[in-house]
């Protein structure tokens, strides 16, 4: 009986009535046929500059332009002397690589052109190439999107790639080259096989449910695997927001009462004077955001207006920006004077802003705080320092940098804890596209459960695992493409 299942689950996976998983089906490469090439690396002067191609003229592109005119070894750098077709002038002498299809980048005949990086020698070799017959210069991406086409690459390694090129932190690569690597895809291979399989089940029951040979449990045996991947999505689903903040920046606001030293802290964080900083109180009024490398994690650091009540229309329009700036928050950086402990604007900022965090965090609510007492400097001659009921604190002094190193790896925690941590754990969902369609799998489960009929309960099944599918690539509409697709240069 198991046998028959099986043969039946291979026969869900491709019958007429169901999704298909095809690989990277259905995505027409832009005049494919034509040869392109392109700069492949950074524009300007440099020591060395890669030049590509892709398509079925690359041999004979590499043949004309180069002597002597025979094809170098596959995948093996030849030094070779570079001229033009037309005219016979010598170009540069460069490195070439023969890579025939399909074991190249695109899965098509690829020729790479290592030049000194001269801005007159690119040019010279891309008109030379341009002079080729059945060779056109590449639009952005579109050597990506031939690899995605030739199934090198499923829709979330484009999207990994994509991510990597544009990668500005540590944290940012590493989850980059875990997507590239396919992590993501795997996952909802998996799961979709897991559908594959269930469905399979279902069917055999409403083909064969009445026939005595059918073997016991096998609606059972779906219902438990559909509840196991349920409790699997609903786990990612919770880190959804996570992996788009390390894709996008976690927003890191600074509060506290005015003259605390926020503007400092900003300035200290990011390396360089973003924020004005004067003794005088009420000194930010805009909300003023930049962008910064915390740890290796990506941050949109907000400073903020400090908070206090009857003070005139303009610090007041400011305040309530920081408020409302504060609500956006991913993680709070509370910040008092730690001198001033005692003033009611300390105590009042305590017992509202900090208070309220700390309340919320037991709640496990998504938003963080960090409470940084300033000023340490201060302390031995000025005031008392914090007493035993102040909440967890770090203490920092923004004028002589002491406490900035413990500062800086609480950070680290705590956007570890914000945006996920890319070295360990699952892969995680970077775009709203991932989150879109895990969710949309999770709906058809819930649709699949509730209803009675089976077959209706069997089209909930491949509905969900056509969203799998489409995570990946499989059966891709043209829009989608593009969108990812547009994130590349020309070249890649
Ligand atoms: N002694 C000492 N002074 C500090 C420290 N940090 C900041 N200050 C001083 O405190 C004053 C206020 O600093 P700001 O950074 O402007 O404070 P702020 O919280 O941004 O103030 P507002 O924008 O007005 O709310 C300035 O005179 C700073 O030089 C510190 O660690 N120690
Ligand atoms: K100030
Ligand atoms: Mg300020």
């Amino acid at each position: 009986m198991w046998r028959g299942l099986w043969t039946l689950a291979a026969q869900a996976a491709r019958g007429p009535r169901r999704l298909c998983t095809r690989r990277n089906s259905g995505a027409p490469v832009p005049g494919s046929g034509a040869t392109i090439f392109a700069l492949s690396s950074g524009q300007g002067r440099c020591g060395v500059a890669v030049i590509r191609t892709s398509g079925p003229a690359s041999g004979h592109a590499l043949r004309i332009l180069t002597a002597p005119r025979d094809l170098p070894p596959a995948r093996h750098a030849s030094l070779r002397l570079l001229s033009d077709p037309r005219s016979g002038e010598p170009l540069d002498r460069a490195l070439v690589l023969w890579f025939p299809g399909p074991k190249s980048f695109t899965g098509e005949d690829c020729v790479e052109f290592h030049v000194h990086g001269g801005p007159a020698v690119v040019s010279g070799v891309l008109r030379a190439l341009g002079s080729v017959p059945g060779l056109r210069p590449a639009e952005a991406g579109e050597f990506t999107r031939r690899a995605f086409a030739h199934g090198k690459l499923n829709l979330t390694e484009v999207e990994g790639l994509a991510d990597l090129i544009h990668a500005e932190t540590e944290a940012q690569r590493r989850q980059a080259l875990r997507q590239l690597d396919g992590e993501l895809g795997h996952l909802c291979r998996g799961w979709a096989e897991t559908l594959t399989k269930a469905l399979a089940h279902v069917e055999a029951y409403i083909d064969f449910g009445e026939d005595d040979n059918l073997e016991e449990g096998v609606l059972e045996q779906a219902n438990i695997e559909v509840r196991a991947l349920e409790v699997a999505l609903g786990a990612h689903l919770r880190d959804a927001r996570r992996g788009q903040r390390l894709r996008s920046g976690a927003h890191v606001v600074v509060t506290g009462p005015p003259n605390a030293g926020k503007s400092s802290l900003v300035n200290l964080l990011s390396r360089k004077p973003v924020s004005i900083v004067s003794p005088e109180p009420g000194t930010t009024r805009d909300v003023l955001e930049t962008p910064v490398d915390l740890a290796g994690f990506p941050v949109l650091l907000s400073d903020t207006a400090g908070l206090r009540e009857g003070v005139g229309p303009v610090e007041q329009e400011g305040v309530r920006r920081a408020r409302e700036r504060l609500e956006q928050a991913d993680l709070i950086l509370a910040m008092l004077d730690a001198s001033d402990l005692a003033s009611p604007s300390s105590c009042n900022f305590l017992a509202t802003v900090v208070a309220s965090a700390g309340a919320q965090s037991r709640s496990s609510s998504s938003q963080r705080l960090l409470l940084v007492l300033n000023k340490s400097d201060l302390l031995s001659t000025e005031g008392p320092g914090p007493g035993p009921d102040m909440p967890p604190h770090l203490l920092l002094s923004c004028v002589t940098g002491e406490g900035l190193d413990g500062l800086l790896e609480a950070l680290k925690m705590e956007l570890a804890a914000v945006c996920g941590d890319p070295s360990t754990g699952p892969p995680l969902l970077t775009r709203a596209r991932h989150q879109h369609h895990l969710q949309g799998c999770l709906d058809a489960l819930g649709h699949y459960k509730q209803s009675k009929d089976l077959a209706l309960a069997a089209e909930a099944l491949r509905v969900a695992r056509g969203h799998l599918t489409r995570l990946t690539g499989g059966g891709g509409t043209e829009e989608i493409l593009d969108i990812i697709f547009r994130d590349f240069c020309v070249g890649k």
